[in-house]
C-alpha cells in the first residue's frame, strides 16, 4: 500500500504536508505522540475524511484528492476498526456484525461466527450496542476486521478495553497474518502491541 505526497489539515491545523509512505503485507506499527495524526490518518484511508492533496494505491486499485469520495473498489478492500464505538447503537450487536458485512462481497459467515466466539461475544450477540460494554462494542469491530477478507487492515488502538483472553486471542490471530503475510496492517497503538512489527511509522515528527 502506497501513500503518495498527502496533504491533509483540519482548517489551519496542518497534519500531512505532503507525507508518503509504503507499507507491506505484515504489522506497520503507527506511533506519534497524542495529537500527532495517527487516528487521522486511519481515517483517511478508510476514507470517512478527504485528503486535500495526494493518493493511495493498494494492489492496483487507486483512491485521489478529488475524487468524491473513495472508490468502492477501494471500501471494499479496506476495513477501518476505529477506536470509538460502532456509530449504530440502535442495532444489536448481531444486527451489526449483519449490516457491515453485508457491505463487503464474498464473507464468510462461518469465519464472523468463529471470531464472536473466540472474542467471548456470543451471549451478547442480541444486545443493543447502546446496552453492551465498551469491551463488547469493541469486540463487535474488531469481530468483523479478523473476519472480513480484506487487503487492508486499520486498526485504531484495538487493544484498547478489550479482557486478557481477548488481548490474547487478538495479538496471536495478527501474529499469525503477520507471518502467513497478504494482509497490510496499521495499528496505531501507545503501547508494545506484542505483535511482530514489519515497519514504524512515527508521526508527527
Ligand atoms: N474533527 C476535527 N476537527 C478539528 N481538529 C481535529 C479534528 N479531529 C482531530 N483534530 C485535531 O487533529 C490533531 C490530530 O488528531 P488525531 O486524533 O488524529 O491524533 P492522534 O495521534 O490519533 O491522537 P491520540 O494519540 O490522542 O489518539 C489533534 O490536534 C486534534 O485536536
Amino acid at each position: 500500500m502506497n501513500i503518495d505526497r498527502l496533504v491533509f489539515a483540519y482548517g489551519q491545523r496542518w497534519l500531512f504536508e505532503g507525507w508518503s509512505a509504503r507499507a507491506g503485507a505484515g504489522v506497520t506499527w503507527v506511533q506519534g505522540a497524542n495529537g500527532s495524526g495517527k487516528s487521522t490518518l486511519l481515517r483517511l484511508l478508510a476514507g470517512a475524511l478527504a485528503p486535500r492533496h495526494g493518493s493511495f494505491e493498494l494492489a492496483g486499485c487507486r483512491y485521489a484528492a478529488g475524487d468524491s469520495s473513495a472508490p468502492l473498489a477501494w471500501r471494499q478492500q479496506t476495513f477501518w476498526c476505529l477506536s470509538d464505538p460502532p456509530p449504530t447503537p440502535w442495532l444489536t450487536i448481531a444486527e451489526c456484525l449483519g449490516f457491515v458485512s453485508g457491505t463487503y462481497p464474498d464473507v464468510d459467515a462461518q469465519r464472523v461466527r468463529e471470531q464472536v466466539e473466540a472474542l467471548g461475544l456470543t451471549k451478547a450477540l442480541s444486545t443493543p450496542l447502546r446496552d453492551a460494554s465498551l469491551g463488547q462494542q469493541r469486540k463487535t469491530l474488531l469481530a468483523l476486521a479478523l473476519a472480513l477478507p480484506v487487503k487492508l487492515l486499520l486498526l485504531d488502538e484495538p487493544f484498547n478495553a478489550l479482557d486478557t483472553a481477548s488481548a490474547r486471542h487478538l495479538a496471536d490471530t495478527l501474529t499469525a497474518r503477520a507471518q502467513r503475510g497478504g494482509q497490510v496492517i496499521l495499528l496505531t497503538s501507545h503501547v508494545e502491541p506484542h505483535v511482530p512489527v514489519r515497519e514504524r511509522w512515527l508521526l508527527g515528527d
